[in-house]
């Protein structure tokens, strides 16, 4: 059976010249309170992905997002998450607005684009080789 798909941004302060990613921190449900996250959320019905990914932002965040290349994971529906889900990632730069926690987060951080300052998150478990991957594809200059 299929897993359930998520989207999400890996928000760059930019896709050319990276040295940022914002990253945010979840305010629901309570085991995963605290934790930071990439932005993003359910695919809707009869959605296209990257069109989800652009409404996910929009709704969290207030700004609008080109998108880069995908951050690819093991499996067509991108990285596991659990058993029942998996998510599909995009480099992405902000192109209007200013990002706010406006849904589904407490707190808001650009943090630098270097293995010790991300993991000094505390990041959702599954998130983990996402983040790595992020970080050997800015490093592969992989991000557009
Ligand atoms: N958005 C997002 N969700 C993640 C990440 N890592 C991870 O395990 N998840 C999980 C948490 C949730 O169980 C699920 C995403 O659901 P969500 O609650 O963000 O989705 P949504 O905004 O569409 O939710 P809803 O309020 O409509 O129910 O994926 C991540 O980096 N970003």
């Amino acid at each position: 059976m299929a897993l359930k798909q998520i989207v999400a941004a890996a928000i760059l302060d930019s896709l050319e010249q990276p040295t940022k990613l914002l990253s945010a921190r979840r305010t629901a449900p309570e085991a995963m309170a605290g934790l930071w996250e990439f932005p993003g959320g359910k695919l809707e019905p009869g959605e296209g992905c990257r069109e989800a990914v652009h409404r996910e932002i929009l709704e969290e965040l207030g700004v609008k997002v080109r998108l880069g290349s995908e951050v690819f994971g093991p499996l067509e529906q991108g990285w596991a998450l659990n058993e029942h889900a998996a998510m599909r990632v995009w480099f992405a730069e902000i192109t209007d607005g200013t990002p706010q926690a406006l849904e589904d987060h407490d707190l808001l951080e650009w943090v630098d684009l270097d293995a010790p300052a991300l993991e000094s998150l505390a990041w959702i478990p599954a998130d983990l080789p996402i983040v790595h991957a992020v970080l050997a594809d800015v490093e592969a200059g992989a991000t557009r």
